[in-house]
């Protein structure tokens, strides 16, 4: 089995023990671990069942197959498993996939084999329905995975990385893990390669969980996604006790070195005290209501989770506006700069044909009442001439009735019929301005309708409040003095023109007025100055 993390690269075909997003519809994607089938499973001859409402699929018919396939739903003998011996195993047959009569209906019945060598048993096609099986991706998992906690959607999470600059080779600070929807998210992100021994520092995230039980189902979750060497969990309440980490390597603990933080507890505000460059003095904090830092350490001695020579960039994820308030006032205390909010409020748009018209098929979600004033006024008269064509004939028909009955033998209730009809069908024809000689339309089902978009009505967020900063890089007196040697200033000798825009006018103004008088004295004084004056020409 590949050490690579499905998430990262699930190769080209499905695989026994691979994580699979089995896909039903839209919003219902259920993961499942395809096994492979050596025996009986639950009572199941065919191993591993998946049982959906589009019918059974054995796991032996997921496997081997391109991801993103469609696999058909397969006969599956599920009322009488466990009781008495399967009978399907008569009708399985082994080998390349053949095709069975169904002697009972006469229908064609493909027998469905896997081509892999791993299953060997033909199972037939049941008519229920089909799924779709899909590699794992930080999306579709989103959709499919089990909530412990409220998760963060996709439109979210893919705005959030890109703000704070979740990059290949990138260390993220993640606090609190809870469903690790935003985890997986993440780790693709910042995905450089699996570090090959110790001192090898490639992309990481760094997730903290305070509930134990969410900590220990997320650390297994991590492992068996293969993602162990790219996130490291950790049981921590990051409102006391930060965010470093335990080393290997060291008895201290050990800084993450982060360059990107996202924030999604309940009072962030509590836990961004410890993501400063240096230990923030207890009368910082108290002044914003926020308790001093439990950390032992001298302010000298005192490590902070943050890469000192990067700005950090960080994300809290809230969803009312008084914690936005107060996390705005902490980060504001606390030196972070650039400080925003955003809502993400994503919407689905649907592009469909309104199909609206008295001349429309009749299925379903079409409406068939009038496209416009002309077509309802055309369908009135349509119906008006009828009327009085019933009326008119019918009294031609009582009359020759009473005259005599079916003297001639000619059906003129039927002539009448045969009009009626002529005149609906030729009419309704005529408002579909694309139909044939033979008054049928021509044109395509599905192009039928106007096109128009609508927005869902439930659209499927969790919304909140992301609010953005930056942590300026460290910045030491002796980088202060290479960048001065580099670009000197304050050392000008004077200053050329006034700071004041007023100023810098009037000043111009009597710059203009001095020339002219210069002028016109010189005028004054004589031509023959001037041009003395004049350059000479070469
Ligand atoms: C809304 S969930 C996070 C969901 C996660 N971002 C996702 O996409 O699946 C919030 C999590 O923060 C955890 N949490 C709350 N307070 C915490 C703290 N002080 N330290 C660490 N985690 C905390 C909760 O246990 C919960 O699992």
């Amino acid at each position: 089995m590949s050490t690579i993390s499905p998430f990262l690269d699930p190769g080209p075909l499905t695989t026994p023990g691979a994580l699979a997003l089995v896909h039903l519809s839209r919003d219902n994607v259920v993961p499942v671990y395809l096994r492979e089938g050596s025996g009986t499973v639950d009572g199941y001859s065919e191993g591993a069942v998946i049982n959906t409402r589009f019918g059974s699929f054995p796991h032996s018919t997921l496997i081997g197959q391109p991801w993103g396939s469609q696999i058909r739903a397969s006969i599956v003998d599920t009322g009488s498993r466990g009781r008495k011996k399967r009978k399907l195993g008569d009708v399985v047959a082994t080998g390349a996939a053949a095709t069975a009569v169904d002697d009972a209906t006469g229908n064609d019945t493909e027998a469905v084999n896997s081509s892999t060598s791993h299953t060997r048993d033909v199972v037939k096609t049941a008519a229920t329905g089909f799924i779709h099986v899909l590699p794992p991706t930080p999306e579709i998992w989103t959709s499919s995975l089990p909530h412990r906690t409220q998760v963060v959607y996709t439109p979210d999470y893919s705005y959030i990385l890109h703000r704070i600059r979740a990059r290949p080779g990138a260390q993220i600070i993640e606090a609190g893990s809870g469903s690790g929807s935003f985890t997986h998210a993440a780790a693709r992100a910042v995905y450089s390669g699996y570090p090959k021994g110790p001192g090898d520092k490639r992309g990481k995230v760094w997730s903290f969980e305070f509930n134990h039980d969410r900590f220990l189902k997320m650390r297994e979750e991590v492992e068996d996604h293969r993602l162990s060497r790219i996130v490291q969990v950790t049981h921590r309440d990051v409102y006391h006790d930060g965010f470093l980490v335990h080393s290997d390597d060291d008895d201290d603990d050990a800084s993450p070195e982060a360059e990107c933080v996202f924030l999604d507890v309940p009072a962030p505000w509590q836990a961004l005290p410890h993501l400063s460059r240096r230990k923030p003095a207890p009368s910082l904090l108290a002044s914003g209501g926020l308790e001093p830092l439990n950390s032992k350490k001298e302010t000298s001695d005192w490590k902070s989770p943050l890469r000192a020579d990067r700005a950090v960039h960080i994300c809290t994820f809230s969803p009312c506006i008084e914690q936005v308030t107060k996390t705005v006032e902490t980060m504001r205390r606390l030196g972070w700069m650039d400080i925003e909010m955003v809502e993400v409020a994503q919407r689905r748009i649907n592009v469909l044909r309104e199909k609206v018209g008295l001349n429309m098929p009749l299925e379903r979600g079409t409406n068939q009442s009038p496209r416009n004033v002309d077509e309802a006024i055309t369908r009135l008269k349509q119906i008006d001439g009828r009327f009085k064509e019933f009326y008119r004939d019918k009294r031609d028909v009582d009359v020759s009735m009473d005259d005599v009955d079916a003297e001639d033998g000619s059906d003129k209730g039927q002539a009448a019929n045969g009009n009626v009809n002529g005149v609906v069908k030729g009419d309704v024809n005529a408002a579909d301005t694309n139909t044939n000689t033979s008054g049928a339309s021509t044109l395509k089902p599905w192009m039928a309708g106007r096109l128009v978009h609508r927005t869902e009505a439930e659209i499927k967020t969790h919304t909140s409040y992301l609010v953005f900063a930056v942590l300026p890089q460290e910045w030491s007196e002796e980088q202060e003095a290479a960048a001065f040697e580099k670009w000197p200033c304050g050392k000008e000798k004077k200053i050329i023109g006034s700071l004041d825009k007023e100023t810098r006018k009037q000043e111009k103004r009597e710059m203009l007025l001095g020339n002219k008088q210069k002028k016109t004295a010189a005028k004054a004084e004589g031509s023959s100055d001037l041009v003395e004056r004049r350059p000479e020409r070469t």
